[in-house]
């Protein structure tokens, strides 16, 4: 039995076969339970997959269906991305080995400081703003990858003893991505291809591997609740189990998992230097009845003191310093797109 001291990760609630029913804390409310009308299953309206192979595809067209991507979407797969499928098949698998493997008093010898928002380490509650916060059904292992002075692999696994090794390859390889589709999006919207990476400056990168535990009641909970990623840019990798959502004209619409795609999410700070000519994507997670899903995120933020504004006249956002959008995202909760509307002019 948990003592009062040590903290719960949902994967031991989860474990607790006597459990048929979750606890009242991960109950939603019934306006953002998963099987509200909003949601229908993606064949209705698919996802744009973007094949980047410069080689074989047209450069005005290739930044054409992208600009539409991100205007309309927000979000879209991408493949021949450059990124060796291999190391996105070890990505998933040192995490599940992390999660599934480890038992649960060495992994909670990485538990992140919780006195602090989004600290580096294995924990459970990331967008928790208040103690009437719904919780998500969720548990993860943030890493701090970029700059280089922030990584320190000693803080991350030794178990499966590759662990560090294959963080440490995927942070660059998603650096390098992040940095192209930046340039491709800049490009989209008439800028030159730096302008995007210039305003954003030198990335921070973070890596968080989420581990949704099956849950006994997936219509009543989410694995993470709706919101919109913070940074400027955001790549997913996910396992076959889905249970991502984009919320696309008032529908949640499930992002079905294309095991060597890449999911590009664009964040706030994008939607703010386009000057609103994109919108970074609502998103949330589900939960499943029977199967443990992964999925990997890796996000790519300004500084803390870096200021953001629009790259066109006149600008629609107000200039913000990022470290101050994040703190404000932290102590109001991510509530859809509150934060960023706020900035709105
Ligand atoms: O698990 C997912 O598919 C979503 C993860 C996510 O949105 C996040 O980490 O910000
Ligand atoms: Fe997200």
């Amino acid at each position: 039995m948990e003592v009062a001291s040590r903290p719960i990760r949902v994967q031991s609630i989860a474990q607790n076969g006597t459990a048929p029913q979750v606890p009242p804390e991960y109950i939603q409310p019934p306006e953002t339970r998963p099987n509200n009308p909003t949601a229908r299953p993606a064949n209705n309206n698919p996802i744009p997959s973007i094949d980047l192979n410069s080689a074989v595809r047209d450069a005005d067209f290739l930044r054409t269906e992208i600009g539409a991507a991100c205007r309309d979407w927000g979000a879209f797969h991408v493949t021949n991305h450059g990124v060796p499928p291999k190391l996105l098949g070890e990505v998933r698998r040192v995490g599940r080995t992390f999660f599934e493997a480890c038992p649960m008093d060495e992994k909670l010898r990485y538990s992140c400081d919780t006195s602090g928002a989004a600290t580096e380490g294995y924990g459970s509650r990331m967008l928790v703003a208040s103690n009437d916060t719904v919780l998500d059904w969720r548990d993860y292992f943030d890493h701090h990858t970029l700059p280089v002075s922030r990584r320190d692999p000693s803080r991350w696994p030794q178990f499966p003893p590759d662990y560090r090794e294959v963080m440490v390859e995927y942070s660059d390889h998603m650096k390098a991505l992040a940095q192209k589709l930046l340039g491709l999006i800049s490009e989209s919207l008439g800028l030159p291809s730096s302008c995007i990476e210039e305003a954003v400056g030198e990335f921070y990168q973070n890596i968080s591997i989420n581990y949704y535990p099956p849950c006994p009641q997936p219509d009543l909970t989410l694995g993470l609740q709706a919101h919109s990623d913070m940074g400027a840019i955001t790549l997913l990798i996910q396992d076959d189990v889905g249970g991502l959502q984009v919320f696309k004209d008032d529908e949640w619409i499930t992002v079905d998992p294309l095991s060597d795609a890449i999911f590009v999410i664009l964040s706030d700070q994008t939607e703010i230097i386009s000057n609103g000519k994109y919108r970074s994507a609502q998103h949330r997670a589900i939960t499943n009845g029977s199967r443990a899903r992964l999925s990997v995120s890796t996000f790519h933020d300004p500084a803390k003191t870096k200021a953001i504004s629009p790259a066109f006249e006149p600008p629609k956002y107000h200039t913000a310093i990022y470290g101050d959008y994040v703190l404000s995202w932290y102590s109001n909760g991510p509530e859809g797109k509150r934060n960023i509307d706020a900035l709105l002019i």
